[in-house]
């Protein structure tokens, strides 16, 4: 049945200042990849196979991951067809990107798919470290799903530290075989995505040995089950982690190995190789291993981060449009709760930050390609910088993702609560990447080791790169008067970023003089290296937003509304460090307030178009899957209909009332 749109949202969307489609399709890259990413978006969701009958949350565990399986191998199916269709008009990269990030799949497998990581790790990781040979034999059958691969790194007892990790592969050259086995409880793979049930291969990071030496670890592909029966291969132990906070049908898994045989070729060998003989040929540069961990980083900022956050903001805000409670003045009714200020505080920032991290995604994304094709001609220079990006940008992101959700969800008070808001799904899947992927801060500490080298590179005198270059000259800019205006704000940014960094290079240096090791001194400063890279990330961030609306070319409607969501950014942001602008940068006590005001001003300025803002993100209800955030705004039905989904309410008195509660009642006549 087509209900008629909410009153309230109408009026919000006459009152839009600029054209969303505009928007939606800057966002998109242009009109045309609007049109076929619409069509792509149909071609998927209005498939009756694909919807559920009754919402997955009320399955069993068991029964929504058979669901996951189910809809995947529809779901991948219909990739061919969707791509033999003429129709298609897109590129295979984005029909990916829509059925493993946030939108399509997220749609129609909200837990996520047990075939993400085929995708997302396994096939990426024999294409970038398999040899040719390689490639061939094992991309075709892994890109037509004749087999399914899950990438097998983190053990029981170790994730970060992998060159801890216990699982042994030992050469034998009377067989040319590599022998794989588990020595311990905590050597055992835990984790991996689609591992328990719906993998047959993998990729296993294993310690090489070979002439009774260890080389460290290597990847190897390793058959699971058997083809044809699916049982575990002679000597493989599987099974799934159980259950967990979110992402319930991704089949996480565990897997140990008890004198599992493969063959030499099984190993990857594009950069280090084991010959017939046993002899081991170390990797030209160990570095080159890093571009499918990059990759995946690149791909969860851009693909996911911002998708998740756009999400909640378009949930938070329709919902506050149609919402209504409390009073403002007396006697004048009920306002929308929009227009509570500490409303628009809690969900304008999400718009602007999904926009913010959109354009510092894109830049990564942009690097990334650059970079691999430089790798290909052996040119490795860039790689640091852009491993140090990607992994700031993932931590920092990720993170912000986290909070924005639940930040909405908060915004839409007990009915965000719900599942059927789908905020409580969101926030497990945004809390997941802040760990998968590497550990948030983890990264956050990686970066700080770039970061302190190219501090260093600073005082020499050294050349810098793109990311760093402010290094050289952030103590400059703090000579300037304050003015509340983009460039001054993004140049404070920089010397907040300059200066924690150096402070931290400082405090190691003074530590290592008093007599400290190195690594001591390091431990020390990692709560401020941490925060001084995600000064850095912010600050990159920021240029990148800035640079962007000073470089397209868009209505000046459009750019006015774009300018403002930059400066709430900005201001949400300051506000949030206050201390360290004040302590740090240009902006001295008697101009906090003026930031202060940017942010209310901003909110003040974005109300009129926060409905057309979320509207231009052009997120089907399917994709945003959410009772609170429908088009049409009509979220009381919508709250009903799903509780009468609900396998409780399909029978008046349920059977627990015979069982239990009136034999418990009448015990107590
Ligand atoms: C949803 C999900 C999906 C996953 N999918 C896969 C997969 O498909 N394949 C796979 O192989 N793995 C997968 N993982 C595992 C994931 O990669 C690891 O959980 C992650 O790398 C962190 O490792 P850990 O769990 O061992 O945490 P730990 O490394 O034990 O971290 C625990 C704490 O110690 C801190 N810590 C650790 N080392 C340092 C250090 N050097 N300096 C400062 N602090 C430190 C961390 O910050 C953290 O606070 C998945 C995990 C999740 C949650």
């Amino acid at each position: 049945m087509k209900l008629k749109v909410n009153e309230d949202l109408q009026k919000e969307r006459l009152k839009c200042t600029f054209n969303t489609e505009e928007l939606t399709n800057f966002l998109d890259g242009d009109a045309n990849k609007t049109l076929s990413r619409r069509k792509l978006e149909s071609f998927f969701l209005s498939d009756l196979n694909l919807k559920d009958k009754i919402p997955m949350e009320y399955l069993s565990h068991k029964e929504r991951y058979e669901e996951a399986v189910r809809k995947s191998c529809i779901l991948f199916k219909k990739v061919n067809e969707w791509q033999q269709s003429g129709d298609s008009g897109s590129n295979s990269m984005e029909v990916y990107k829509s059925l493993l990030g946030g939108s399509v799949g997220s749609a129609i497998i909200k837990d996520g798919s047990p075939f993400a990581v085929h995708y997302v790790m396994f096939i990426p990781t024999i294409m970038g470290q398999g040899t040719l040979e390689q490639q061939g034999e094992w991309v075709g059958r892994a890109f037509s799903n004749q087999i399914i691969g899950t990438y097998a790194q983190t053990e029981l007892g170790h994730g970060t530290f992998i060159r801890g990790l216990e699982t042994i592969c030992t050469y034998d050259p009377a067989t040319e075989e590599f022998v794989l086995n588990s020595p311990t409880l905590t050597s055992y793979k835990w984790w991996p995505g689609g591992l328990g049930h719906t993998c047959n291969y993998a990729v296993v990071i294993a310690q090489l040995y070979t002439q009774g030496k260890c080389h460290g670890i290597h990847p190897f592909i390793v058959q699971l089950r058997d083809e044809e029966t699916w049982n575990p291969m002679p000597g493989i132990k599987i099974g799934e982690i159980g259950g967990k906070l979110g992402m319930n049908s991704t089949n996480n898994g565990y897997l140990a190995f008890d004198n599992v045989r493969i063959p030499r070729m099984n190993m990857l060998m594009k950069n280090a190789q084991v010959l017939k003989d046993g002899t081991y040929k170390k990797s030209v540069n160990d570095k080159l291993t890093y571009g499918t961990m990059i990759f995946v980083r690149v791909v969860i900022v851009r693909d996911l981060v911002s998708s998740y956050i756009s999400k909640a903001a378009i949930i938070a805000t329709r919902y506050s449009c149609v919402r209504r409670q409390s009073e403002l003045k007396p006697g004048a009714g009920e306002p929308q709760i929009l227009d509570y200020q500490t409303q628009q505080y809690k969900i304008f920032p999400a718009i602007a930050i999904s926009l913010a991290y959109k354009f510092a995604a894109s830049w990564l994304w942009d690097v990334y390609n650059d970079v691999t094709s430089q790798l290909e001609q052996g040119d490795l220079e860039r790689l640091p910088e852009l491993h140090a990006m990607a992994c700031c940008l993932k931590a920092v992101s990720t993170a912000d993702a986290a909070v924005a959700v639940t930040t909405c969800r908060l915004a839409c008070g007990g009915h965000g609560y719900m599942n059927c808001s789908n905020f409580p799904n969101m926030y497990a899947m945004a809390s997941a990447a802040e760990t998968y992927e590497g550990e948030n801060t983890v990264l956050l500490l990686q970066t700080a080791r770039y970061l302190m080298k190219a501090c260093q590179d600073a005082k020499s005198g050294l050349k810098l790169t793109e990311t760093v270059l402010y290094l050289s000259n952030f103590k400059s800019l703090r000579r300037r008067n304050w003015i509340t205006d983009l460039d001054c704000i993004g140049n404070a940014f920089l010397q907040v970023a300059g200066s924690k960094i150096e402070n931290c290079y400082f405090a190691i240096n003074q530590l290592i003089n008093s007599g400290m090791s190195q690594e001591d001194a390091w431990n020390e400063t990692t709560i401020k290296l941490s925060r001084a890279t995600e000064a850095h990330c912010r600050a990159f961030v920021i240029q990148s937003f800035i640079t962007t609306i000073k470089t397209i070319h868009l209505s000046s409607e459009l750019m006015k509304v774009l300018t403002e969501l930059c400066k709430l950014v900005c201001a949400h942001w300051m506000l949030n460090q206050m201390g360290d602008f004040l302590q740090y940068s240009n902006l001295k006590p008697s101009d906090v307030p003026s930031i202060q005001s940017l942010l209310e001003e901003c909110l003040k300025r974005i109300r009129p178009n926060a409905v057309g803002l979320v509207d231009s993100f052009d997120v089907r209800d399917e994709i945003l899957g959410s009772a609170l955030g429908v088009y049409d705004g009509n979220v009381y039905e919508r709250l009903i209909e799903d509780a009468n989904k609900s396998p409780l309410n399909q029978e008046p008195v349920n059977e627990s009332f015979h069982k239990y509660l009136k034999p418990y009642l009448k015990s107590n006549l």
